[in-house]
Parts: C-alpha cells; structure tokens; sequence
C-alpha cells in the first residue's frame, strides 16, 4: 500500500522544520497524557478502593498535561497556518505580477482568481484541521502502546484489524480523491460563470431569453456538475468510512465473542479492552472525518503549485541588479523586424501574427495607429509597451537592446491607457508631492474638479461615467510623467466637444512637452494633426 505524506504536508515540514518537530513532540506528549488518562481510569474501574487520593492527583495532573498539550499544538499550529498561507498568497501576487503578461493571460484571469481565492482558502482550511489530525493521530498512538502493555494479542488484533480497515479505506479513498479533482474542476467552471452573472448583469438583465438559457444552461450546468461530483465524493467518503466502522466493530466482536473461548479472559480486563477500544473511537473517526478535507487541501495545494511553476517557468529574471532609473527623456525608441505571434488555440486555428513591424518613435512625435478590428493595434500596443515579448527582431531604447534583463526597465518609460484600463482608486508609485502640486490643475483641465478631489493620494470618488473614468485615467498617465505615452482608442468614450479638446489641445501639449505620443484611434477627422500614421491590416503595416 502507497501511503504518501501529502504534498502541503510535506511542503510545511520544510517551512519549518523546528516548528513542525516541536509540534510532533507536543502531539506525542498529549498522546502519552491520554494513554495515562485511560489508565488511570481503567485503574479505578478496577481497584476502586485502592490509593484514592494518589489517583485522583495521577488523574487531575494527566488531563491538566492533556488539555496543556492541546492548546499548545492547536495554537500554535493554528498561527503557523495562518502564518504561511499569508506567506503562500503573498508569494503567488508577486509571482502573477513578475511573470510575463502574456504567460498570466494564457493561464486565464478567471482560473488565476480562482487559486487565488478558492484554492488558498481550502488550503488554509486544511492546515487549520492538522493540529486536530496531529491530536487525534497521538491520542491513537497513545492508547496502542496502552493496549500493547495491557495485552499483546489484542493489541495484534487492532494492528490487523486497523491496517484491513486502513487498506479498504485506502482504496475506496483513492477513487474519491480522483471525483474530488473533477469537483473542483466543475467549482472552477462555475466560478467562471458566477463572474459572467456579476460582470454580465445588464446584458443579462435585459435579455428574458438569455438569462434564461444562462440560468439553465450554463449556470445550471456547471452547479449540476458540481452538485454530482461532490455528491460522489461524500458518497465515495461515506462507503470507505462504512468499511472502516465495520472494521471497527468487527473488531470489537471478536474481542467480546472470540476471544473469551481462545484466551482465559477476566471480565475486568474484558472491560479494560473494551474501554480502551471505545476510547479510541473517537480520535480514530476524527481522522477518518479529517481526511476528505486533508485530500481538498492537497488538491488545492497542487493547484496553487501547478500556477506557481507555470509563472516560474518563464518568470522574467526581475531585477536582482539594481537597474539604472528609467530615462526622463526619449531620444529614440527603435524597433527593428519586430515579430508576434498568439500560440495556435484548441481548435487549431491559424493564430494571429503581428509583423516584421520597423519603425522610430522620437520625442515631441504624434503617431497615430490606424485600422480595422482585428488588425493588430492592440497587439501592437502590448508589444511596444513591453508586455509581450517580441518572437523575432529587436527593440532598443536610447540605443539599450531591451532583453528579458531589462524589459522591466524599458516599461517603466511608458504611461499607458488601455482601452480596458483599470483605474486605482489610490494614485499608486506616484510622488506625493507632485500629487499635492499637480493634480488639482490636471482635474480642472480635464473637467473633473467639480465631481472629484484627490485627497491624501486617493481619488474622492471612481463611482462615475466611463467617459468620466477615463479622464482619471489619463490624470494617472499625466502624473506618471513618463516620455512615452500610448493611448487605446481613449477618446472613444468622449463627447465631441472634449474629444476636440483631446485631439487639438492635450495630445498637442503633450508633444511640445516633448513626449513621444501613440494613439490608437478610429477618428479619421483628426488624423491630419499626427507627425504620422501607422495602418496595420491583418497584423501587418501598410502604407496609409
Ligand atoms: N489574448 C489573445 N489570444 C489569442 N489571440 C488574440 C488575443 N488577443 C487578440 N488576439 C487575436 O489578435 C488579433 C488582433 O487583435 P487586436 O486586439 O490586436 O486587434 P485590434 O486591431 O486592437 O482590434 P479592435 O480595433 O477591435 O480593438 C485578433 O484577430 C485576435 O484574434
């Protein structure tokens, strides 16, 4: 039989060995403590009369070591996995946040959120149950080792007894442990869907019919498959746990009916047997019971594992170095055969491929990325900025060859608003002092100062109109000060007169200010005011 450590088991005995030794030790004091407390009482049971007083202090002093040992282990295990699911948690933000865009993108936002959330939380759970594990597991031990000095043959009936039990258990467990991998892979999809629900509200509010088939399909869908798989689970649970009861009982049938016509048996050890077995009922169920969760938390610890070799793998080497401060001007940025390619989908589709793109960006310049959907500006985007990395060709800036060392360097020059930006209610990695001088002026020239202030760095509100939203955005970007700015189709969500004042006064500005500026666009009436316009079609330049 292949009895392995679980992973996470395993995985906090490395953490820290002394902690998890001292807790070994406590756990086998509390067990000893138990096997005293059962002896002493086995004792009274059958001298009653004898040393009255010296046994109710043997017993006062056990339990008092009992209850000592349990709250110790229980404590300090408890802040133990506290201690290192933090540590897990924080560890994985900064390895999602050190590792490539486009790593995290492939590996899926929504299954991220759910390791994140899901994962770490069941895993927290189940260290939270090892201190009750390590209890019940001594108190076991603790009563074997009783029964070993009480009597020999019972105590080879128990071992016999438990190791038939252990087996079935073992084997009906195992298939379990495969129904609770699918279980948890149907929670992920249903967790995909309750972000639709929350993300998809309006859409779903206004539509009877495909809030109907969302309901009944998808959602329904996934719950079902959930509702079934963890159903077979406890089902698969509850049969192994059936057989490790009657393993159980059985056992204490052939003490009470077989053993008396092998052995010469006084019904006082009889009952000491017994009381001993019955003693050990508890803690043996409490195993069994902890088990399932023990299994959901190494799950969830190979889940958490899985994204966190997967980020290793091709985790940019994050400045170990002290990398030079990111240059205050442009003097050129220059990208030469610079290619990009999506990895080929499930269906085996053709994948989308950007370039050999060659072009200059120089200071005081106004470029504007023309095309239609799909054509690649997005693409284009992402790959200027430094979060794809370029397949083929090279990309330098003020005459540094950006490579993997330096790329985090390189985006430190660039001050993006995506088309799907997201905005921080704190103003984040800006210098309070250039908030306190800066941002009340940027707020009244973006119209905003009559509907928020920034007040100790934050924005007073972000509850405002998506228009309105990404004026904060480019607030951000113009705090950020930084000597390339791009802008996704920002002005699309302006009205006609600000996307005037946008096109024929802030980018102008911005350019005297000598920033080399990338805008995205689709409004071909503004298209004369840039130094240049760069078309893409089907992921390559044309001429415009
Ligand atoms: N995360 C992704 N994974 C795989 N392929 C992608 C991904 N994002 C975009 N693509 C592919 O790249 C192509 C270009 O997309 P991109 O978003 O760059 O276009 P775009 O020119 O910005 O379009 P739009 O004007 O609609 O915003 C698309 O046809 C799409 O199939």
């Amino acid at each position: 039989m292949n009895i392995r450590l679980p992973g996470f088991v395993s995985f906090l005995f490395q953490r820290s060995r002394s902690v998890m030794a001292a807790m070994v030790c406590v756990g086998v004091l509390s067990g000893l403590c138990s096997a005293g407390v059962l002896a002493l009482i086995n004792r009274v049971l059958q001298q009653r009369h004898d040393q009255e007083s010296l046994l109710a202090l043997g017993f006062v002093a056990v339990v008092a070591g009992k209850l000592a040992t349990q709250i110790i282990s229980q404590l300090t295990l408890t802040r133990f996995a506290q201690d290192t699911t933090l540590d897990l948690s924080l560890t994985l933000c900064k390895k999602i946040l050190q590792s490539p865009y486009r790593r995290t993108e492939t590996y899926g936002h929504a299954n991220i959120l759910v390791t994140l959330t899901d994962d770490v939380s069941m895993l927290a759970w189940s260290i939270q149950c090892l201190p009750q594990l390590a209890m019940n597991a001594a108190i076991v031990l603790g009563c074997g080792v009783y029964l070993l000095w009480l009597s020999w043959p019972t105590f080879l009936l128990v071992v016999t007894a438990t190791l038939l039990g252990a087996w079935g258990y073992h084997w009906l467990h195992t298939r379990a442990f495969s129904t609770i991998h699918s279980s948890r892979e149907a929670r992920a999809q249903l967790f995909r869907h309750f972000r639709s629900l929350t993300e998809g509200i309006k859409e779903l509010t206004l539509h009877r019919q495909r809030r109907t088939e969302f309901i009944d399909q998808e959602l329904h869908g996934a719950a079902d498959l959930y509702r079934r798989t963890s159903i077979d689970a406890a089902r698969q649970y509850a049969i192994a746990e059936a057989w490790s009861h009657f393993a159980f009982y059985s056992m204490i049938g052939i003490i009470l009916f077989v053993f008396p016509l092998m052995f010469p048996l006084s019904t006082e050890s009889l009952i000491g047997y017994v009381v001993v077995l019955l003693y050990m009922m508890s803690p043996i169920w409490g195993i069994i019971g902890i088990l399932p969760t023990v299994e959901r938390g190494q799950v969830a610890f190979e889940n958490i594992q899985r994204l966190g070799v997967s980020l290793d793998k091709s985790s940019e080497s994050l400045p170990s170095a002290v990398l030079p401060v990111a240059a205050t001007r442009l003097d050129s940025l220059t990208l030469e055969s610079v290619t990009f390619q999506y990895a080929t989908d499930s269906h085996g589709n053709d994948p989308f491929a950007l370039g050999p793109i060659s072009l200059t960006l120089c200071p005081g310049e106004l470029s504007f990325v023309i095309g239609g959907n799909g054509s690649g500006k997005s693409t284009f985007v992402k790959l200027l900025s430094g979060l794809y990395v370029p397949h083929a060709g090279e990309v330098s800036l003020n005459g540094t060859v950006i490579a993997d060392a330096n790329r985090d360097w390189y985006r430190e020059h660039f001050s993006v608003v995506f088309s799907d930006f997201y905005l921080f209610e704190k103003l984040l990695g800006i210098e309070e002092e250039r908030i306190r001088t800066s941002a009340a002026g940027y707020l009244s020239s973006l119209q905003l100062d009559h509907k928020v202030k920034v007040k100790e760095g934050r924005f007073s509100t972000i509850d405002l109109s998506q228009g309105q939203r990404k004026r904060l955005a480019l607030l951000t970007a113009y705090l950020e000060d930084r000597p390339v700015y791009v802008f996704d189709e920002w002005a699309a969500d302006q009205d006609p007169q600000y996307k005037d004042v946008f096109y024929m006064k802030l980018l102008p500005e911005l350019r005297a200010r000598g920033k080399s500026v990338v805008v995205i666009t689709h409004d071909d009436r503004y298209f004369h005011l840039g130094d240049r316009v760069i078309k893409l079609e089907n992921g390559k330049v044309v001429p415009s």
